[in-house]
């Protein structure tokens, strides 16, 4: 496997601070030395630097419209630039926000791409539907061809369009979804394994209709840390109780390596600074760290 890692130190997408920090932690625990010794070639791209929009007014409901416009747009030119490099993009967030610019980067690089959505939440806000105006909660939304129509022209937006198919969606994980993001993901028939789906059928078989249902199209994988049950990754902004276990997460991770097809990865939502104790950010870290190692061809076998 080669490797291209970005750090993406962002916050704006949501209002608790420490996300930011992920990337850098990420890389402390010895994320990179690592993937080296599993085999990976690893090429480190470093941190972007972000614009910190002034007088960055709520618009629609929305807040920090233009600072999360900007970040994005930035972030799609750097995951254009790893792919084109010829790697696995991984993006280590920073808030899920982010998926906008590391999908429509991904996209712009190497054409349409299936998304494995792994998260507590279904993040498809549109602007107007969101109750709390996180665009972390609306990623999904500025992605989909089909909600296009529900997107108002937003300031530092303009840079992009949408570029997937609700028909090109699985997500898994799912147990905290708002009554306005169900009513979007029924009316556009996108394909979901809840937890209760996870409990009923067991990862394995949730991972193997995934796979089934998705095309051939190289897979992006947005992995919201918060997916895992907060038992095994608290340090994260927005946790829900009942979630995947950490064997759960990483046969998820094992599964899509598996296949060939993984083409980028996202690694958000991990937030140090809402850890209470030091145990609680390691156990946080540690499992972000072993996730990322399981979409590069760690095998808990040997
Ligand atoms: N759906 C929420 C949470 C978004 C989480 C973003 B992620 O997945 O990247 O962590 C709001 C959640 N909901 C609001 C009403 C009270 C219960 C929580 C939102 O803010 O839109
Ligand atoms: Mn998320
Ligand atoms: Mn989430």
């Amino acid at each position: 496997h080669s490797v291209g890692i970005i750090g993406a130190p962002f916050s704006k997408g949501q209002p608790k601070d420490g996300v930011e920090c992920a990337p850098n932690k990420l890389r402390a625990a010895g994320l990179l030395e690592r993937l080296q010794q599993q085999g990976c070639a690893v090429k480190d791209y470093g941190n972007l630097t972000f614009e910190n929009v002034a007088l960055d007014e709520p618009v629609k409901g929305s807040k920090s419209v233009r600072t999360v416009g900007s970040a994005n747009q930035r972030l799609s030119e750097a995951v254009k630039a790893v792919k084109r490099d010829g790697h696995t993009a991984v993006m280590l967030g920073g808030d899920h926000s982010l998926a906008i610019g590391s999908i429509h980067g991904h996209t712009a690089a190497v054409g349409p791409v299936s998304v494995v959505w792994v998260d507590a939440h279904a993040d498809i806000h549109t602007p107007l539907s969101s109750n709390t105006g996180n665009i972390h909660g609306q990623p999904m939304s500025y992605l989909l061809y089909e909600l296009q129509s529900k997107v108002p022209p937003l300031p530092n937006f303009s840079w992009m369009k949408p570029c997937l198919s609700s028909r090109d969606l699985v997500y898994i994980g799912l147990r905290d979804v708002d009554p306005e993001e169900h009513y979007i993901m029924k009316l556009l028939t996108v394909k979901a394994f809840s937890m209760t789906q996870v409990d009923q059928l067991g990862v394995a078989r949730v991972m193997e209709e995934t796979c089934d249902y998705l095309s051939k199209k190289p897979i992006h994988l947005s992995y919201d840390i918060d997916a895992i049950d907060p038992s095994v990754t608290p340090a994260t902004g927005t946790p829900a109780v009942g979630g995947l276990t950490y064997r759960e997460g990483i046969y998820i991770t094992e599964y899509l390596c598996q296949t060939g097809l993984l083409s980028a990865v996202d690694m958000v939502e991990v937030n140090p600074l809402r850890g209470r104790t030091e145990d609680d950010v390691h156990s946080t870290v540690s499992t972000a760290v072993d996730l990322l190692l399981g979409c590069f061809g760690r095998r808990r076998e040997g």
